[in-house]
């Protein structure tokens, strides 16, 4: 009998195969999840525009920052990888708010 269960290399096939899968799964998650924070920074930056505000808020990044660490560690995600994609998230949302002054 030459199966996924006796067979190691197509085991290991159908094992790439259903990681595959929920790798294609999250991506999905994280591009979703990422349009619906992007709408409400949208939203803020609209409103920073209106009433004449500061694009970047150095002192609420820094508690985000924070916060994201604490998550990272209990998610047993590297923090400072986590540290960096909160960043170049927020780099590219406070050059939203600066072309929506224009
Ligand atoms: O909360 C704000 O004031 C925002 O503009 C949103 C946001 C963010 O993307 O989280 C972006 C820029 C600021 O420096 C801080 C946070």
């Amino acid at each position: 009998m030459t199966d996924a269960v006796t067979d190691p290399t197509l085991r290991a096939a159908e094992l790439l195969k259903e990681h595959r899968e929920s790798i294609d799964r999250l991506d999905a998650i994280l591009v979703y999840t990422l349009a619906e924070r992007f709408k409400h920074t949208q939203g803020v930056g609209r409103l920073k525009a209106e009433h004449s505000l500061p694009p970047s808020d150095p002192a609420r990044e820094a508690r985000q920052i924070e916060r994201l660490e604490k998550l990272a560690q209990e998610a047993k995600l590297d923090p400072e990888f986590a540290k960096k994609f909160l960043n170049f998230i927020i780099s590219e949302v406070i050059r939203h708010h600066e072309s929506f002054k224009k």
